[in-house]
């Protein structure tokens, strides 16, 4: 039986009013994140995972306007019981101090910004059991045993960022992001600048954790680190999730244009780069945001209103793209093959 979300989101729209324009960065999201697995988001740059990571948090900036519901569950009560807590509608004071860090924590993109140059790894990490545990009487067992649980050793927690190599610095923020052993973990590009076997420790970390129990959200461009961990996978296209459903399906059998088009870009699958740009979010077009790029342009109506398809869910009026056929598997990492997948369905 599937468990109740820790996270619920539902019909989620940040848009940012600046002097001139305004710019909708995310419109209509809804998902949920469940104890024991891991949602990867992918999505090209600028197309709003950021913002959405920040507004689960309540980290948006003054010009931000927010609609729909992010939910967290309290405790293991039914949906509708008081034991939600309403992210949206919640104060600053619950969320910091019940929230953050506590139930739900940020894996920052960066390791080597999010820590302080001038302080050991290990007066960082004791700081945040001071505030996030302030009943631990040993500050110093505590973070040796978070150092442990991350595959550092307590004398690395002596180092001062400068003297961490890159691997040992992300292990450091996401010992951090553990400290109150938080349910709900989101990690916004943990991997970027990481060369790949740091890349796939890291992603691989998220994924236990995830099956301890944890939800994970994975925000990622890297798709074949996705792939690797992701349990789930929605996919962002300016503003929108355009796709959303089993890892295992989406990336085998992708139904959006645009996920086949992200899939072939990637080394694995041919690197065929998806042509054209994403659109600008302070113009977005009325209709499918897609459509000056999508090989089904000629044929579709444009609408792009998410469905709930066979238990995915797909935004794209033309239906789910037909199944990459064998010549395409076996065409799989040579370039230009008739019967591309990006083109079919058309
Ligand atoms: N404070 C802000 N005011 C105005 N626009 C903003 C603000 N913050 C973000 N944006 C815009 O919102 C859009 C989405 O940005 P976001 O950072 O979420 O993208 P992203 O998908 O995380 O990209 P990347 O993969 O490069 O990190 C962008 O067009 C960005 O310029
Ligand atoms: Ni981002």
């Amino acid at each position: 039986m599937t468990p109740p979300p820790l996270l619920r989101v539902q019909d989620l729209s940040v848009r940012f009013r600046l002097r001139e324009s305004i710019v909708q960065a995310v419109t209509g999201v809804s998902f949920d994140l469940l104890p024991g697995r891991l949602l990867a988001l992918v999505g090209e740059s600028g197309c709003g995972k950021s913002v959405l990571a920040s507004a689960l948090l309540g980290l948006l900036p003054g010009n931000a306007e927010l609609r729909g519901r992010v939910r967290l569950r309290e405790s293991a009560g039914p949906e509708a019981s008081p034991d939600w807590l309403d992210l949206t509608a919640a104060g600053e004071r619950t969320l910091s101090r019940r929230v953050r860090g506590h139930r739900v924590a940020l894996v920052p993109q960066s390791a080597a910004t999010a820590l302080t140059p001038v302080r050991t790894a290990r007066s960082q990490l004791a700081e945040t059991i001071r505030v996030l545990r302030p009943g631990e009487g040993d500050t110093r067992g505590a973070a040796d045993r978070l150092a442990e649980r991350v595959g550092l050793r307590p004398a690395d927690l002596d180092r001062y960022p400068h003297e961490l190599s890159g691997g040992m610095a992300q292990r450091v923020v996401l010992a951090l992001a553990l400290t109150a052993d938080p349910d709900v973990i989101l990690a916004d590009e943990p991997t970027s600048g990481l060369d790949r076997p740091l890349v796939e420790r890291t992603v691989d970390m998220l994924r236990e954790l995830a099956d301890d129990g944890r939800a994970v959200l994975l925000i990622t461009h890297d798709l074949a680190a996705a792939e690797r961990v992701a349990t789930d996978v929605a996919v962002m296209y300016a503003s929108r999730i355009v796709e959303q459903g089993p890892a295992g399906e989406v990336f085998t059998d992708p139904w959006h244009p645009y996920t086949r088009g992200l899939l072939d870009a990637t080394p694995a699958r041919g690197f065929r780069p998806l042509p054209g740009h994403p659109p600008d979010l302070s113009a977005l077009p009325a209709g499918c945001a897609f459509r000056p790029r999508c090989p089904r342009r000629d044929t579709c109506s444009g609408d792009p209103a998410p469905v709930p398809v066979a238990g995915r869910h797909l935004a794209c009026a033309s239906g789910p793209a037909e199944p990459v056929g064998e010549g395409d598997r076996r065409g799989a990492g040579r370039s230009a093959e008739p019967g591309h997948a990006g083109e079919r369905g058309c």
